[in-house]
């Protein structure tokens, strides 16, 4: 029997509420399929700078280098936005993506079956969607030097450093142009070319990179077409990989397909342990109320099986649990519709470990 071991990052928000849930349905799919793992959890973002002083505690790291998968809520919220810019809740999460190395977030989107009638799409269009997001995480303006506002010439100023290398976006390339293969085959790279000079080398590399690949079709759209065409006509897409920041945006666009942000998972890979989390974020204004969906975060734990935990039957059977509680009329109330069942976060979890098989 293999066993590995993981380490839950709650958060802030949400997260304890959204991570509890996702660790119970992992146990007992494991459970189900002779897997066997442990777990710790460790704390970063704003639960850390009211126990620590500081987002992201050297032994969170530490921890987070040592397992074989992270699973995490979300961190951040108003209680800690008035502190010092470089000990923000946010810190956490960009120091952690960095000290592990995570340069690929793969964020896939698409429709459940069970809420197609839901979608803002139009019908015949719903079935087409299934878009993989590969985001940039490492590199562009998020890790670039700033300048928080200074009076320059009784000029109040600020300004952030957009960079890219040939390596950063190579890679990333090379990864998009591979999870294409045995997809439909198609990657468009999203950048921002008439204007900057990042997305102009962003161009030439993905060409490059995309001319070891023959099997791959590549095209090209800037960044603000894209965020046109993913709502009028998402199934063109298949594999889309773009850097940081218009990845963040048209990540959160792209669940408006799903109906709920909340449904949303990430894979978030490099050279060492993958991090695991939903796309969205710790969602103060419901926090502590069982309102959250907590679906994201528990495909997201499907996802950890899959990627970093190495048993696809896992993840297969949590993915299969959500599809058919789903179907089953089960809903948060971010995907409430009349008719339906309306549950909890903890309810909607035990549902879908009673569909574990
Ligand atoms: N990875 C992360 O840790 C992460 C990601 C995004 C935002 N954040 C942080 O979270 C805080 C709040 O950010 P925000 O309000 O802009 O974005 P958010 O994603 O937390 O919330 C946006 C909206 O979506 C709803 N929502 C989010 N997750 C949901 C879920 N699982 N179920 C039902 N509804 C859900 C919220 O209630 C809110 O109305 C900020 O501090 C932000 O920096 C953290
Ligand atoms: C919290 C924030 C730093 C983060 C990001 O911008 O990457 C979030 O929005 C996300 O999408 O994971
Ligand atoms: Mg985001």
């Amino acid at each position: 029997m293999s066993s590995k071991h993981i380490v839950v990052i709650p958060g802030d928000g949400i997260g304890a509420e959204i991570t509890a849930e996702a660790l119970r349905v992992s146990q007992s799919a494991a459970k189900k399929c002779g897997f066997s793992f442990t777990h710790e959890s460790k704390q970063a973002g704003g639960a850390a700078i009211d126990a620590y002083g500081v987002p992201l505690p050297e032994d969170t790291i530490e921890a987070c280098r040592k397992a074989d998968g992270v699973l995490l809520g979300a961190v951040g919220g108003p209680k800690w936005d008035n502190v010092a810019p470089e000990l923000r809740a946010e810190k956490a999460i960009l120091g952690l993506r960095k000290s592990l190395g995570l340069y690929a977030n793969l964020r896939p989107i698409k429709v459940f079956p069970a809420l197609a009638a839901q979608s803002p799409l139009k019908p015949e269009i719903v079935s087409e969607v299934d878009i993989l997001i590969v985001r940039e995480l490492n590199g562009g303006i998020y890790y670039g030097a700033r300048q928080e506002a200074v009076i320059v010439n009784e000029v109040e100023q600020a300004w952030d450093r957009e960079g890219y290398s040939r390596p950063e976006i190579e890679r990333i390339l090379r990864l998009a142009c591979r999870s294409a293969i045995g997809r439909k085959g198609k990657v468009t790279s999203v950048d921002k070319a008439n204007v900057l000079a990042t997305s102009r080398l962003w161009r030439k590399v993905a060409n490059e990179v995309a001319a070891d690949f023959t099997q791959v079709e590549i095209n090209h759209m800037y960044v603000d077409n894209c965020a046109m065409q993913l709502v009028l006509n998402p199934g063109s897409f298949d594999v889309l990989v773009t850097g940081n920041l218009f990845g963040d945006i048209l990540s959160d666009e792209a669940a408006v397909l799903s109906g709920s942000i909340g449904l949303l998972p990430s894979a978030s890979l490099g050279d060492g342990t993958g991090l695991y989390e939903p796309i969205h974020g710790s969602a103060p204004d419901i926090a502590g109320l069982g309102l959250a969906n907590p679906l994201g975060t528990i495909l997201s734990a499907a996802m950890m099986f899959r990627y970093s935990l190495g048993s696809e039957q896992v993840a297969a059977m949590i993915e299969a649990a959500v599809d058919q509680v789903l179907a089953d009329g089960y809903r948060t109330p971010d995907i409430y519709q009349q008719g339906l069942t309306k549950v909890s976060t903890e309810e909607m979890g035990q549902q879908v470990i009673n569909r574990l098989k």
